[in-house]
């Protein structure tokens, strides 16, 4: 298959993991003799640092006219401890995602066999789990109308939903249900928010569409804490931008490291693949970040182009190397692989793969795939 990608690593460790998934998406296309092209553009802090604006008119323009765009993490500490900053990385992703129309971002949550007793929580309690977020992503409080007083003493952040913006995601997240456990919980704060009870409302009135589906609903204060204590219990969640974000670096702990989180962000005519996580500023240079968040995220990439079999060596290769130990140090402290490293062994994997037959336990969900 013929694609065109714009890659667009950011900053921080962002270019490092987005410098394995490329060699992985390369290796693909070599394995199976695709015909990808790759073209960087900037976003971010470096976008600013170069022309001002975190994101330019070129690089929206590379995304538009690409198939898909693969995204590393944005983010600058200088930003981030400067609150009266005028620009910030942020508002390049942010409208990214509102020019592309990417008003859903799927994020596949699971617990892996390997590393049970390597998360935080009770092996008990999160064997088995798997589940996927279907997060609003163009929306709510992020997009409405922000101001700040004169004397700076007060400030706005308006959160609106329309019935269309939560109806186009929650069809979405009720037919990954249905092609799943058929279960969806809406998470939302209903007992508190106007624009809860709108979604509340509105995915109610939908669920006669999908009678084979259990839609259940719970308050995000008790989804965050059902998410450590019973994560098995979730199938599908839908939920607005912000709830979204929040519970979905919350559920990651069930994986075991948020370095392990891919997203698909889709809308009506673009796509865009990136890990959950932000440029981990810290680890910058050092060559310990996990790239396996990305690699996964170019795994869902494939998927989109119903490239599933591609995207199973991927992910086949990401578990044997979960299996053997082959990883960074968020999750093998001693004996741990560099970012490099780590990219390596799974670049051999797929080079020296059999062609692999599509898996009929992954389940599609529109042209994706989800693990
Ligand atoms: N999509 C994005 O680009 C995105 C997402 C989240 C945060 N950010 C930005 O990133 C910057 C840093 O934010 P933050 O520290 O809150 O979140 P972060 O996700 O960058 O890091 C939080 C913690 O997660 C762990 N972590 C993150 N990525 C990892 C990886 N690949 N491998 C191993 N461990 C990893 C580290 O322990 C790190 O301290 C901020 O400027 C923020 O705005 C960007
Ligand atoms: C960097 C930030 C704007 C972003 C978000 O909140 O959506 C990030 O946290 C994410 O999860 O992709
Ligand atoms: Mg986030």
């Amino acid at each position: 298959m013929k694609l065109k990608i714009a890659v667009l690593p950011g900053d921080g460790i962002g270019p490092e993991v987005t410098k394995q998934s490329v060699k992985i998406l390369k290796a693909i296309d070599e394995r199976f003799d695709h015909d990808f092209e790759f073209e960087e553009a900037i976003v971010g802090a470096i976008a600013i640092d170069r022309t001002g604006d975190p994101l330019p008119h070129s690089t929206l323009e590379l995304c538009k006219e690409s198939d898909a765009v693969l995204f590393g993490a944005i983010g600058h500490p200088k930003y981030d401890n400067d609150p009266a900053a005028k620009v910030r990385p942020e508002q390049g992703l942010l409208k990214l995602r509102k020019e592309l129309g990417l008003y859903a971002n799927i994020r596949p949550v699971r617990a892996y066999e390997n590393l049970l007793e390597h998360s935080p929580l009770r092996p008990e309690r999160i064997a088995g789990a798997d589940m996927v977020i279907y997060r609003e992503l163009t929306g709510g409080i992020y997009f409405g109308e922000k101001s700040t007083s004169e004397d700076g003493q007060t400030a706005n952040d308006l959160c609106t939903y329309s019935t269309y913006e939560i109806e186009r995601l929650a069809h979405l997240a009720f037919k990954a249900a249905q092609k799943r456990k058929k279960k969806l919980t809406l998470i939302d704060k209903a007992n508190v928010l106007e624009t809860s009870r709108l979604w509340r409302k509105t995915v109610t009135n939908m669920a006669k569409e999908y009678p084979d589906v259990s839609l259940d609903f719970l308050f995000i204060d008790n989804a965050a804490m059902q998410m450590v204590l019973d994560p098995k219990q979730f199938d599908v969640i839908v939920t607005e931008n912000m709830f979204g974000d929040i519970i979905s670096d919350e559920a990651s702990v069930i994986g075991g490291s948020i370095g392990l989180l891919a997203s698909a962000s889709v809308g009506f005519e673009n796509a865009l693949f990136e890990p959950i996580h932000g440029s981990f500023p810290q680890a910058t240079g050092k060559g310990i970040a996990n790239p396996v968040a990305s690699i996964l995220s170019a795994a869902l990439l494939l998927d989109h182009f119903n490239l599933n079999r591609e995207a199973d060596v991927i992910r086949k290769a990401v578990e044997e190397s979960i299996k053997l130990n082959v990883c960074t140090q968020d999750l093998n402290k001693n004996n741990h692989y560099s970012t490099e490293k780590v990219g390596d062994f799974l670049e051999g994997r797929i080079s020296e793969s059999e062609h692999h037959h599509i898996n009929d336990n992954n389940l599609t969900i529109g042209q994706m795939t989800i693990i």
